[in-house]
């Protein structure tokens, strides 16, 4: 297969990880016959500082011609800390996952066994978690009006959903849901919220098309606390895109590091493939952050083009690194722990 793939590394731990990600993508090329030709662009506070915006149109026309984007991290805390910066690095995610009309993240959320003693979480809670945040992505209060009034005084960001909105995401959250344990639960805050409230109806209605699916409804505050505590009761989730982004860095503790969660964003015919975690500023450049976040995004990349052996070669090695210990230092307890670079090269000699 000839894969053309945009290559998006942005700020921080961003070009490290991404470096790693390549390394391991290629080598999968190579043993199993593809081609693939990497096409870099500007993101995040790069492209700000080199053309004045987080995503360029330049940017997108790349993103938009290829089969693929791999994504990296954006974020500096020069913009972190000036809350009156009118651009802002995160902004070109945004804007890359609206015009690009990848409306769906799928954020997994599962176990590996020689990390289950490691997690702050008991063993016994945690073992047999394999769960997955179908995350709403275009909508919502990320995208609803937003702005100041009475000279500064007063802030509003509004969180606006429409049924053709939710409907998509519900629709691919049964969908994969039958593919799986068929269990779907949907998360809001339909108690409080109109918005929620517009989920659980839609949501409800569409229950009888997939009589074979279990399907819960859940408060969000609720299942903060379920997730950590009952991890292995869920199998699918569906939730509005604020709920999913803070749910999905809680369910972080269960794997046993933001360095291994992966996450695809899908909808339209062109897949971005990203890491949950950010920018990671404090290891910029210092060789410690966890490439396998990034890898694991480039099996999901693999699977999504239907390659289901080459990402399954990424996964195996993920797990039999994390098996002998060639790990970054937020797995090694303390312990012998070996660079970003290192894991990378580990991992593209064992795929
Ligand atoms: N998708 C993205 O690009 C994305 C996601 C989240 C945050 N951000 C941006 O990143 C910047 C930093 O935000 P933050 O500190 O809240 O979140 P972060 O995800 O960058 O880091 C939070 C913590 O998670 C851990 N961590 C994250 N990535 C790791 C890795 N690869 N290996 C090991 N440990 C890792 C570290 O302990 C770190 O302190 C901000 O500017 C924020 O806006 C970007
Ligand atoms: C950086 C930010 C815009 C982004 C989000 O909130 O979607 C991040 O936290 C994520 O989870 O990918
Ligand atoms: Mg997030």
């Amino acid at each position: 297969m000839k894969l053309n793939i945009a290559l998006l590394a942005g700020d921080g731990i961003g070009p490290e990880v991404i470096d790693q990600a390549v390394k391991v993508s290629d080598a999968i090329a190579k043993k199993f016959n593809h081609e693939i030709n990497w096409k870099p662009a500007l993101t995040g506070a790069a492209a700000i500082d080199a053309v004045g915006e987080p995503y360029p149109d330049e940017t997108h026309e790349i993103c938009a011609s290829s089969d693929a984007v791999l994504f990296g991290a954006i974020g500096h805390p020069r913009f972190d800390n000036d809350p009156s910066a009118k651009v802002r690095p995160e902004q070109g995610l945004l804007k890359m996952r609206k015009k690009l009309g990848l409306f769906a993240n799928v954020r997994p959320t599962f176990t590996f066994p020689s990390l289950l003693d490691k997690s702050p979480l008991k063993r016994e809670r945690i073992e047999g978690t394999d769960l997955v945040f179908l995350r709403e992505l275009t909508g919502g209060i990320y995208f609803g009006e937003k702005g100041r009034r009475d000279e500064g005084e007063t802030a509003f960001d509004n969180c606006v959903y429409t049924r053709e909105e939710v409907k998509r995401l519900a629709k691919k959250g049964f969908e994969l849901a039958m593919t799986r344990g068929k269990k779907l639960c949907c998360v809001d805050k339909a108690n409080v919220l109109e918005t929620s409230r517009l989920w659980r109806e839609t949501v409800q209605a569409m229950e009888k098309d997939y009589p074979e699916v279990e399907v819960s409804y859940e408060f969000v505050d609720a299942v903060a606390m379920r997730l950590v505590q009952w991890p292995n009761s869920y199998d699918v989730l569906i939730t509005e895109n604020l709920f999913g982004d803070i749910l999905t860095d809680e369910a972080s503790v269960i794997s046993g590091s933001m360095g291994l969660m992966p996450s695809a964003s899908l909808g339209a015919d062109i897949g971005l493939f990203e890491p949950i975690h950010g920018s990671y500023p404090q290891a910029t450049g210092l060789n410690i952050a966890n490439p396998m976040a990034t890898v694991l995004s480039a099996a999901m990349m693999f699977e999504n083009f239907g390659l289901q052996e080459e990402g399954k070669a990424i996964r195996n090695a993920v797990n039999k690194a994390l098996n002998e210990g060639i790990v970054t230092e937020d797995l090694a307890d303390g312990g012998k722990s070996y660079g970003t670079k290192e894991v990378g090269d580990w991992l593209a000699e064992n795929v």
